[in-house]
């Protein structure tokens, strides 16, 4: 592969990253931005060029929040190229991944902007879009909806007007992902350094909008392969790709896969005015059901409160709680198995001096 070198500015480097910095690491250390991740390698991008970093030391920490992703900000050793720190995260996209032991998964970090990408078709859906924004706001990613296949719809702006109605402050682009224009409207967003990444459901245009953003830099892409443990080549990684006019798009597999609406942070945010309803309810513990001096029902009698947000709401922290729960469980579970090795390893150690 070709050896690019790149500025920390090309690489989307930011004073709050600086000031996580000593003196000795800044003379000592050099920063790079991890672009790939493969299963026992890391590849990064630093204006010492391209490096490739086996996957050791601090890179192999126990606890998966301490492992690097695609996206993530290292320092490594200027002599060596060790890595020596993984620098705090700007925002961080993860999963819990199912199985016997359920485990966080890294997705991607440090995202500028994050594209909720719907179309003006049957997949056009508000709850979902509110689950995409709840989900963008509880990792603190600034996010823009996306509405594709503008040039199906007989009504592309009566889909505009709804999706800006989950919230003001959002901003919404209909467009058509087959159209070398719709590279255009998204500009503002793909500045120099700048890292955006789309999450939607399958047959959206996502990856339609990620070729026509990356136009002939597409190529670039083919190259980023690794040998799998029969000597195939496989594109695995979770990979950064760099975008014509200076932008950076993540394309991880994980994206795609993203559980969305199980933290209740961005849930109590984007729905902020019927929580501030719950709490003018009557009784403290209404159940919004026939109760008495019920505000949310009065509010969806009055119209005030839209019905299907309502239920939408009641959804997603409903899950978020289901989440959380099973997270402190999973937790109390893990420290319980903890207390069983460490007694284990008493009574061993006991038997052992016993026989001595
Ligand atoms: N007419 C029209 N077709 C589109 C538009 N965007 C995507 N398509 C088509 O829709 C189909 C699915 O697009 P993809 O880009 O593969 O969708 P995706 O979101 O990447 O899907 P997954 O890879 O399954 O996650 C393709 O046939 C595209 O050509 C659009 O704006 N207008
Ligand atoms: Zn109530």
């Amino acid at each position: 592969m070709n050896n690019f070198t790149f500025t920390l500015a090309e690489l989307g480097w930011r004073p709050v990253w600086l000031q996580q910095l000593s003196f000795e690491e800044l003379e000592q250390c050099f920063p790079a931005r991890v672009s790939a991740v493969y299963r026992d390698r890391i590849h990064v991008l630093s204006e010492q060029g391209e490096l490739d970093i086996p996957v050791t030391g601090i890179l192999d920490a126990d606890e998966p929040e301490q492992r690097a992703t695609v996206g993530d900000w290292l320092l490594l050793a200027m002599e060596t190229h060790r890595p020596v720190k993984l620098l705090a995260r700007q925002n961080l996209l993860q999963r819990i991944a199912a199985g016997t032991e359920p485990k966080a998964q890294l997705i991607a970090a440090n995202i500028d902007t994050l594209f909720l990408v719907s179309s003006c078709n049957q997949d056009f859906n508000l709850s979902r879009l509110e689950r995409y924004l709840s989900l963008a706001m509880s990792a603190h990613i600034p996010a823009v909806i996306v509405l594709t296949k503008a040039d199906l719809a007989e009504d592309a702006e009566g889909y505009r007007e709804q999706a800006q109605s989950i919230h003001s402050n959002v901003p919404v682009v209909v467009l058509n992902a087959l159209d070398a224009k719709a590279a255009d409207q998204l500009g503002s967003w793909l500045g120099k350094g700048q890292t955006i990444a789309f999450v939607g459901s399958s047959g959206v245009g996502k990856s339609t909008l990620t070729n026509a953003l990356l136009g002939t830099a597409a190529q670039h892409t083919q190259d980023i392969r690794e040998d799998d443990a029969k000597g195939r080549h496989t594109t695995t990684g979770r990979q950064m790709f760099a975008l014509p006019g200076g932008g950076w798009v993540l394309d991880t597999p994980g994206m795609r896969e993203l559980r969305l609406g199980e933290d209740a942070e961005g849930i109590a945010e984007l729905f902020d005015d019927i929580e501030q309803l719950m709490g003018q309810c009557r009784f403290s513990n209404c159940h919004h059901q026939g109760d008495k001096g019920c505000a949310i029902e009065a509010a969806i009698a009055s119209g005030e409160l839209d019905l299907r947000r309502w239920q939408n709401y009641s959804k997603l922290s409903a899950e978020a709680a289901l989440a959380s729960k099973s997270r402190e469980e999973r937790k109390k579970a893990k420290q319980q198995w903890g207390k069983e090795v460490s007694k284990f390893a008493r009574q061993h150690k006991k038997m052992k001096d016993d026989w001595r």
